[in-house]
């Protein structure tokens, strides 16, 4: 679980919010609302069991000490193991109040509850060699570890793993949710991803992906009011067909297929029109009702191909391209975005990513970067699926279906995707990842692509 609409603020965004409450608040009394905080989920899992605390050189540890004096206090069987001298005033002071015994991390044993206060987003290095096999163990042994902030061993900006054990149950994160809870290896060892709050107010354009607020069809709503969609056909019909029908079941009051032959299976709702390569499309395409246009599912990357993309790259509509379109463009993909007016979204994978941009750091910095690059609201998928725009708004979906790892869930996303651009949602892309979610879980184990779409319109009744 991860706390949905919640702020993801950086290593250094985090600092500065809390320096701007420094200014007129003592720092221990932030330190205790943290720990308090800390002291209050782990108690929640304790059921009188011995607790061994974890602190750390830093605030991280700080917040640790804080914790252990407020649940000794309570009652509970409390030890403290510590990797060295507290080393920050706010420490000291927190590890003098504590008052008690600490023992050594390289000679604490096992207890059921753990509490880990070693490093949180102070943690700039690979976890030294002597600290990482003594946490694991202490993690394995462990019934139920709870991390404060981050689960030692994180890096904070990426979710990169610099040494971070398997099995912490539950994350605590303190003030806003960081890039580690949702991103890489984040995903698999933070657990359950708690938020609280301790009173810093953060400011961030980046969020967790939320519930989408859907409207119902006025009275007056009519095929064209809801949204004509049009999805390209190419080589493999199969998937521009899956883009087609999580198009119409995704909401779009009008889907057409536009294919090189009449043949073919879908929904009988789903209009075919033939059209022979990319001058046909573009006529076509000057049909001034279509709210979205879908091309890349299936399309091939033939000759015909090309010319379909560059008629749909150069129609004044709104366009999303996802699969080989995205691949035939490649690293131009800049240079043919920047020209277009109409809005453009581009939904890749990881591979199809690295196929078109050449970037480094974290998937939100590089997600940002490739959204300024091509002036397109870039969605790249996976495990942790980064949407960013080019005015810098990102929004993160982590811990989808990892039943969605199989074929042709792309073709719906993108289909689910043009349904809510062509109605008029001003944040398609959040809808569309929100409700692909959704029908996913809702599908259940093992299902196949074919089976997404018909979840969506249970997927958007809670949205309404
Ligand atoms: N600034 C504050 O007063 C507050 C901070 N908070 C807590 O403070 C944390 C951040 O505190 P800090 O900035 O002190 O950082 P940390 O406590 O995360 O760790 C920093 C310390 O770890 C050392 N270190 C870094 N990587 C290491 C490695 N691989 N091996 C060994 N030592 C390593 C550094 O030299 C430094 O001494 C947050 O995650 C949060 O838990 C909260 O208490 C809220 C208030
Ligand atoms: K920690």
């Amino acid at each position: 679980m991860i706390p949905p609409g919640a702020p993801i603020v950086t290593a250094a965004q985090m600092r500065a919010a809390e320096e701007a409450v420094f200014r007129r608040e003592p720092q221990l009394d932030v330190m205790e609302r943290a720990g308090a905080a800390v002291a209050r989920e782990a108690a929640r899992f304790v059921h009188g069991s011995p607790i061994l605390v974890l602190a750390g050189p830093g605030n991280n540890g700080g917040d640790a000490y804080v914790a252990a004096r407020l649940l000794k206090a309570a009652g509970h069987d409390v030890a403290i193991a510590a990797s060295g001298e507290p080393g920050t005033p706010a420490a000291r002071e927190m590890h003098a109040r504590w008052g008690g015994e600490v023992g050594s991390l390289y000679q604490a044993r096992p207890r059921p509850v753990l509490v880990d206060g070693l490093f949180g987003t102070g943690l700039t290095r690979p976890l030294e060699r002597g600290i990482a096999p003594v946490f694991a163990e202490l993690v394995a042994a462990a019934r139920f570890t709870l991390a404060i902030d981050l689960p030692s061993g994180l890096e904070t900006d990426s979710g990169t793993d610099l040494g971070v054990p398997r099995g912490i149950s539950a994350t605590l994160a303190l003030g806003a949710l960081k890039p580690a809870h949702v991103l890489g290896a984040g995903l698999e060892r933070c657990g359950h991803v708690l938020l609280a709050d301790i009173g810093i107010p953060v400011e961030s354009q980046w969020r967790t992906v939320t519930r989408p607020k859907l409207v119902a069809p006025g009275p007056r709503a009519h095929k064209y009011s809801r949204g004509l969609v049009v999805v390209v056909e190419g080589d493999m019909p199969g998937a521009a067909r899956l883009a087609a029908h999580a198009a119409m079941a995704g909401g779009a009051g009008y889907t057409i297929l536009a294919c090189a032959s009449d043949g073919g299976g879908g929904p009988d709702a789903l209009v075919r029109h033939k059209i022979a390569n990319g001058d046909d499309l573009a006529d076509f395409l000057t049909e001034k009702r279509i709210g979205a246009v879908v091309i890349g599912p299936g399309l091939g990357r033939d000759r015909r191909a090309e010319g379909l993309l560059k008629a749909a790259l150069g129609a004044d509509l709104p366009l999303i391209l996802d699969g080989d379109a995205l691949t035939l463009l490649g690293k131009s993909a800049g240079a043919w975005l920047q020209r277009r007016n109409a809005a453009t979204w581009l939904t890749p994978h990881a591979g199809e990513f690295e196929r078109m941009f050449e970037s480094d750091g974290d998937k939100i910095t590089q997600t940002l970067a490739a959204a300024s690059e091509t002036r397109a609201t870039v969605i790249h998928k996976g495990a942790d699926t980064v949407i960013a725009t080019p005015r810098g708004v990102v929004r993160v979906l982590a811990q989808a279906s990892s039943w969605l790892s199989t074929a042709g869930t792309g073709d719906v996303l993108a289909g689910t995707l043009a349904a809510q651009v062509a109605s008029g949602n001003k944040n398609a892309a959040e809808a569309a990842v929100w409700l692909h979610a959704r029908a996913a879980a809702l599908a259940g184990p093992a299902f196949i692509a074919d089976a997404l779409p018909m979840h969506l319109p249970q997927a958007i009744s809670e949205c309404l």
